[in-house]
């Protein structure tokens, strides 16, 4: 069976078999996942192809790369490329190696699930991408912006005055209900809210302005998918495991 592997830049999620449950781990957590991959294939001798879309660091590239050639010394390992033209979908980059293999992947799964449709593909992990495919399977473009997380990271490096600690006696604002804050936390809490929101929601009505006549369908991957999807369309699709999705795909492709 194969192992599909989706290496982002917080969690490697891994599928054994194209029936396997998705699993996860943080980068955090390395140190089990050979461990936890193996138990999960049951016997790791039944593991005959790993399958990577990977676009963590080089050095966590490297260790995945080093922990199966020391595991699984027999066993061939593909590593993931976007591509031109593959699967239905035609990539705008014309420097297809700059795009990341995970948003081809998610977009290559999206394609297939919503063939001829305007699809709005929201990647929602360490970094929330948002890329637009037409109905002729056309990819127009995308945006980069920073999750929830990163928002909360890149602002506590550059304040690291600005403390997100809600005080015991300070109960924290209802997500998506208030406006304003009137203690630090809660601003800083509503102020990545309605940064997300208000930034989605644009590009969404947007895109649906392109799109029409067509509908467009819009579709929520990634670790944060529940989350972002509860802040933007209730009509959103949710594919937490998108990317993976995608990797099943591509692995079934001439390379
Ligand atoms: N156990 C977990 N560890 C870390 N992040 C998690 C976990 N469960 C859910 N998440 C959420 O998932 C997000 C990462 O999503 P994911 O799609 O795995 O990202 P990436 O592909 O960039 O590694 C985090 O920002 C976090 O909000
Ligand atoms: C934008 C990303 C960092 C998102 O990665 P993730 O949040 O899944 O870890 C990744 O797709 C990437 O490194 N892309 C290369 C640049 C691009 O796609 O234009």
């Amino acid at each position: 069976m194969k192992c599909y592997i989706d290496a982002g830049n917080t969690r490697i999620k891994w599928q054994i078999g194209p029936k396997g449950k998705a699993k996860a781990l943080a980068w955090s957590e390395k140190s089990q996942w050979l461990e936890q991959m193996s138990s999960s294939s049951g016997k790791k001798q039944t593991i005959s192809k790993f399958v990577v879309a990977t676009v963590s660091s080089e050095s966590l590239r490297q260790w995945l790369a080093e922990t199966l050639a020391e595991n699984f010394a027999n066993v061939p390992v593909q590593w993931l490329k976007s591509r031109a033209r593959c699967c239905g979908v035609k990539l705008a980059y014309p420097e297809v190696s700059q795009f990341g293999v995970d948003r081809f992947c998610a977009l290559v799964a999206t394609r297939q699930r919503c063939p001829d449709q305007a699809v709005l593909v929201i990647n929602a992990g360490t970094a929330i991408t948002v890329d637009y495919i037409a109905p002729t399977g056309q990819h127009e473009g995308g945006i980069i912006m920073p999750s929830l997380a990163a928002m909360k990271a890149g602002l506590n490096a550059l304040a690291p005055n600005l403390s997100d600690r809600r005080e015991p006696h300070e109960s924290g604002v209802g997500a998506q209900t208030a406006w304003l804050a009137t203690n630090t936390a809660d601003a800083l809490q509503l102020g990545r809210q309605w940064m997300l929101v208000s930034a989605l929601s644009q590009t969404i009505n947007a895109m649906r302005a392109h799109a029409a006549p067509c509908s467009l369908a819009v579709v929520v991957g990634g670790g944060d998918a529940i989350a972002v999807q509860a802040m933007i369309d209730p009509a959103a699709h949710v594919v937490e495991n998108l990317v993976l999705e995608g990797v099943k795909i591509l692995a079934r492709q001439r390379e």
